[in-house]
């Protein structure tokens, strides 16, 4: 049975202020239940979120990752220092980083090197876009980007990630893929690893995002292969969020 897996993607949104509520509110509310949930804020609010969910079933992780270990990276920041805040996961290969910062599938794959490395869990995203969709190419470029990882990484690295399946066309657009759409996208991408060890991806958890609300969590988590979700705009609202973590209680799937 996989545990299903809720993370917050908060993007470069909040204050130092708004940031410490929404910690807050989500420590005090959050009930236990079978579910994992992380939540990954911009790097200069790490140190305050470590404080807040200490002791608390709320993991921490980041957006990004530096590829190099330590040096003259002006502006980056390593897996160690990431650990140094407690971070358990970190996002890699968000489709904002590929498109708007140019990460292509090998700087991806460094990325989730240094993760794996040093002991994070990586979060890799991957997805199409709109146009690649409309030609039919989706599972071509979904594959191309698995392949670009499992070739670097070895699929023996996926025992510790998670595949976030998030179709650019649905991102921040309200616009979100039908459980169908997703379901198929997401087996794709469980045979893909299978093709490498079945055990490992019979355990992987491939979670869905792009416009994921309270209101259509539970008919995405309800797919046979839909373990969670990676929640842009909607986890920035402790209400929203904590309801979607609620939604996911009944995503363990075999
Ligand atoms: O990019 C996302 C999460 O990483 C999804 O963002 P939205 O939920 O705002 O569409």
């Amino acid at each position: 049975m996989r545990q299903p897996f809720v993370a917050g993607n908060w993007k470069m949104n909040g204050s130092r202020e708004s940031a410490g509520r929404l910690l807050e509110d989500l420590v005090r509310n959050l009930s236990p239940g079978n579910r994992e949930v992380a939540v990954c804020p911009p790097f200069v609010y790490l140190a305050d979120a470590m404080r807040v969910l200490k002791g608390s079933e709320i993991a921490l992780g980041a957006q990004n990752v530096s590829e190099e270990e330590s040096g003259a990276f002006t502006g980056e920041v390593s897996a160690t220092m990431l650990q140094d805040f407690d971070c358990a996961y970190v996002i890699v290969g968000h489709s904002e980083r590929r498109a708007l910062y140019g990460e292509t599938d090998e700087v991806v794959a460094r990325k989730f090197m240094a993760a794996v490395r040093t002991g994070l869990r990586p979060i890799l995203c991957v997805g199409e876009t709109l146009e690649q969709r409309e030609e039919g190419i989706t599972d071509k470029i979904i594959g191309e980007q698995l392949d670009a990882i499992l070739g670097v990484a070895g699929v023996h690295a996926f025992k510790e990630a998670v595949v976030a399946y998030e179709p650019v066309w649905a991102i921040g657009t309200g616009q979100t893929a039908s459980p169908d759409q997703a379901q198929a996208v997401h087996a794709m991408i469980r045979s893909r690893v299978a093709a490498a060890d079945d055990t490992i991806a019979a355990g992987l958890r491939i979670v869905y995002g792009g416009s994921v609300k309270a209101t259509n969590a539970s008919e995405l988590f309800a797919m046979e292969d839909i373990d969670g979700g990676l929640i842009g705009g909607a986890s920035l609202d402790a209400e929203s969020f904590l309801s979607i973590c609620q939604s996911a209680e009944s995503a363990g799937h075999q």
